[in-house]
């Protein structure tokens, strides 16, 4: 079976407390985007895996999609070897979620080759032990994200229509550093409020990230700056970093930015 894991981005976040099991407390808007990986799981004698693509960092066992399938394969019998292959495009360490989102379309494609008739609920639970964005990925439309990212309410925010333009200038930022370099806080407005008004996100939508990612990386920054000069009516860092989008009404163009950038523009629908 062959499914296409996608990005997120966020729409606002804020990073309210820090929690005794290490967690950030945080608010957040998780928006699906049109980039994809390429996941294909099909039965095999024994288990493997093999990747192409970008190349992933860490070991093989450590990657979130073996990790959920023996996630599975220890609580149902069923679940026999399988052999798995990931096309990886989704930059990674970048704020988008691409190693949550295969984790989370692992738990799918295993739950409907085994018949193992899970609801979205419990995948849900699964996905939450292999990550704060993973549940996320399980409906995989816009939501709230309360909680460490886990507790999650649908959310009437659209942004079809608008051009999509994503920059991601190669720096790796780990997510862990990131939420140690935020000192947290209340939020001045309730993100709920500032969604439903987009004439206000360019001054009131923010991503509590920001402010000490961009004094480390002054040339994140840039990219946002120069995301607003072409026209963008939104342009903000997605997650914990380093790729920064823009959205736009109509389709962007003369953003040069230089060659080994990942850059990655489309219509949302
Ligand atoms: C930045 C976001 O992408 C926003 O959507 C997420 O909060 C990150 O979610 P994620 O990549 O799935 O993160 P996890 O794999 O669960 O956690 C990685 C590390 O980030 C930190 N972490 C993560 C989520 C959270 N709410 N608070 C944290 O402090 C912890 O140090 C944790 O050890
Ligand atoms: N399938 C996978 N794809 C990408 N990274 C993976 C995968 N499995 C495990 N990892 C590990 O996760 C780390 C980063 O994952 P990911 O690409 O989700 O980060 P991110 O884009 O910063 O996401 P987030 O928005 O969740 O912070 C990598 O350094 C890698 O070691």
């Amino acid at each position: 079976m062959i499914t296409f894991p996608n990005a997120k981005i966020n729409l606002g976040l804020h990073i309210l407390g820090k929690r005794s099991d290490g967690f950030h407390e945080i608010e957040s808007c998780l928006y699906p985007i049109p980039l994809t990986d390429a996941l294909e799981i099909i039965p095999s004698p024994a288990l493997t895996f093999s990747s192409s693509g970008n190349a992933i960092p860490g070991a093989e066992a450590d990657n979130l999609i073996l990790r959920a399938y023996q996630l599975l394969a220890n609580d149902f019998p069923e679940v026999s070897p399988v052999a798995v292959h990931l096309h990886k495009h989704i930059p990674i360490g970048a704020g988008l979620g691409g190693g949550s989102s295969d984790a989370a379309f692992a738990l799918q494609t295993l739950n409907r080759m085994f018949d193992l008739a899970l609801s979205d609920q419990k995948l849900a639970e699964y996905a939450g032990k292999l990550g704060s964005d993973c549940p996320f990925f399980i409906r995989n439309n816009p939501q709230l994200a309360r909680g460490r990212g886990e507790m999650l309410e649908e959310v009437a925010v659209s942004l079809a229509g608008n051009w999509l333009f994503l920059v991601h200038p190669g720096i790796h930022v780990s997510t862990a550093e990131a939420y140690a370099g935020v000192r947290p806080g209340p939020a001045t407005k309730k993100l709920a409020d500032v969604l439903a008004n987009p004439a206000s996100w360019k001054q009131e939508l923010v991503n509590d990230f920001e402010k000490s990612i961009f004094a480390n990386h002054p040339e994140i920054a840039r990219i946002k700056e120069r995301l607003y000069v072409a026209g963008a009516w939104y342009a903000a860092m997605s997650g914990s970093g380093s790729a920064v989008v823009g959205l736009f009404a109509g389709e962007p163009k003369n953003l040069n930015f230089p060659s080994d950038y990942f850059c990655f523009s489309q219509q949302l629908s």
